[in-house]
């Protein structure tokens, strides 16, 4: 059943271009659905390849007015933005776990985190700084100034239907840049609503347009975005092998950059970790959102003096979940996104047993429920060679496995492509150190499974990809540094 809304015009089923719900002529359209319950949400208009590219030259003409606002308009913009999606984030909240599915308490967290980028870049807006550079030559000065990159083309995901849109386009808008945004087909109703808000936040018309295309279609948008030479810059989040597709597209127009891709974190837990902390913290990190983060721990290697009791423990934990509808009072973690989810799940879980793992929590599939509800399973003996440990599960299975060695475990952690988080559990600092200093990953994070914040840089190294998200670094993506020469502009006579 549809929840009920404060402000009902927040669910939009049309994109949204140059301030305007569109009207599209497309003869196709795709169909959006809750995944708790299997009904339908929405129809929504599978747009053409002509359409999009209507909206890239909308997205394009406005640029050419918005890159001289001040960033102090662009500021207030922002701030009225962060303001609005709190003043709506009961509402926003619910049409996230409606097409997302996760728990709602969850959905509230994530619409406080999409509005903090906002917040955080009204003020970075302010903010973007140059040098002054003295050259080899005695009379010229050179200064460097950040100037937008132009239109900028946001690939985003279904997992954080709201942030991940709102963490590209918060620094985009700061820095001058107007955008043109592709929701995943499973999750766009959120993105409509940040549309909707973004406009009613004072944002001119065309700055933040919404297009709309199937799983079908979306293909030839990524290709119509890569090859475009209005678009300067793509920023996606998704997996790694569509990363290194966008990327070669990309190529004929030698686009900027920014892949957020998929991780195999782990997590190394020591002797001498605070204990109850390191389950509990493993617990948050592996199954938040139910394993579908792209920073949620994959692996969790727990030393030997302490390994049967962390697993003791962790089950236990794990055995207190209330899997149920994310709208449900008391439920702590909900449904997944789609059945291929729940496939790799148990693709993953069957080849750890036929290798040796040993079954600590069971889960399964819980049918009466619904299609997409998993009761997440655990398992431990977990070694190297499995499927578990060397692709990304994105999924409710927790892997544990034991080491000896601090020099053994890192080399477990790093002998994989990727490199987006890892986690350290122990209370030596020589321990914290050597794994910060030497783990492959573009974040570490210590004694805590939380640690994503709109001022921390977020972003991966090896193929989990490039650029860094949110932080005083997070404009960089969406700017060209130019430098200037002043020539001539000194002549010291000491008579
Ligand atoms: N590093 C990060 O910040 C981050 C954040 C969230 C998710 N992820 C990663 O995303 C993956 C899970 O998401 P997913 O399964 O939806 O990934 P995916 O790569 O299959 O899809 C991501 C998005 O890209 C779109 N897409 C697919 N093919 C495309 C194409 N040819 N052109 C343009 N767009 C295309 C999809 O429709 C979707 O909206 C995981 O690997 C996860 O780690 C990474
Ligand atoms: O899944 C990716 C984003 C998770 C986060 O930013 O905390």
């Amino acid at each position: 059943m549809a929840p009920t809304f404060k402000n009902p015009e927040l669910v939009q089923s049309k994109p949204f271009i140059n301030g305007e719900w569109f009207e599209s002529k497309s003869s196709k359209t795709f169909s959006v659905y809750d995944p708790a319950t299997g009904e339908k949400i929405a129809e929504l208009p599978d747009m053409t390849p002509e359409e999009i590219d209507y909206a890239i030259e909308v997205t394009e003409d406005a640029f050419r007015k918005f890159k001289h606002t001040s960033p102090y308009e662009r500021s207030k913009w922002s701030r009225n933005l962060y303001d609005l999606i709190i003043e709506n984030l009961e509402d926003l909240a619910k049409i996230i776990t409606w097409e997302n599915g996760k728990c709602l308490t969850d959905a509230r967290g994530e619409i406080k985190y999409a509005a903090s980028y906002f917040e955080w870049f009204a003020e970075e807006a302010k903010r973007l700084y140059g040098h002054t550079i003295q050259p080899s030559n005695p009379n010229n000065k050179v200064i460097t100034y950040k100037q937008p990159v132009g239109v900028v083309g946001l690939l985003c995901p279904f997992n954080f239907p709201t942030a991940m849109g709102a963490r590209k386009a918060a620094p985009a808008f700061a820095a001058g840049c107007t955008a043109i945004l592709k929701p995943d087909a499973q999750t766009p109703l959120s993105s409509l609503a940040l549309a909707y808000l973004a406009d009613k936040a004072g944002f001119p018309k065309g700055v933040f347009n919404v297009v709309l295309v199937s799983a079908e279609s979306t293909p030839m948008c990524g290709l119509k975005f890569c090859e475009s030479k209005k678009i300067k810059k793509i920023s996606f989040t998704g997996s790694t092998p569509v990363g290194k597709l966008l990327m070669k597209q990309s190529s004929s127009t030698l686009k900027k950059l920014s892949m957020e891709l998929g991780g195999n974190a782990p997590i190394i837990i020591f002797d001498d970790a605070k204990l109850d902390i390191a389950v509990e913290q493993s617990i948050a990190s592996k199954f938040r959102s139910l394993g579908q983060t792209c920073v949620c721990a994959n692996r969790i290697y727990v030393q030997s003096g302490v390994y049967e009791e962390f697993c003791k423990k962790f089950a236990e934990k794990v055995n207190q979940f209330k899997i149920g509808n994310g709208f449900e009072e008391g439920v702590t973690h909900a449904c997944l996104i789609n059945e291929r989810s729940i496939t790799k799940v148990e693709d993953h879980l069957q080849d750890a047993i036929d290798k040796g793992a040993h079954v600590l929590v069971k889960g399964g599939r819980l049918p009466e429920l619904g299609p997409l509800f998993y009761a997440p399973s655990v398992v431990k003996d977990v070694t190297q060679d499995m499927r578990v440990i060397n692709e990304e599960t994105f999924g409710p299975l927790a892997a544990i496995v034991k080491f000896d060695t601090k020099e053994e475990v890192l080399h477990w952690c790093n002998d994989t492509p990727y490199g987006l988080a890892s986690y350290v559990f122990s209370e030596s600092l020589n321990n914290i150190w050597y794994m910060s200093e030497y783990l492959e990953s573009g974040m570490v994070s210590v004694n805590t499974g939380i640690f994503t914040d709109a001022a921390m840089p977020f972003g991966g190294v090896k193929e989990s990809g490039f650029g860094r998200e949110g932080s005083l670094y997070g404009m960089d993506d969406y700017t060209v540094l130019k430098s200037i020469t002043l020539g001539n502009v000194y002549h010291y006579d000491e008579k």
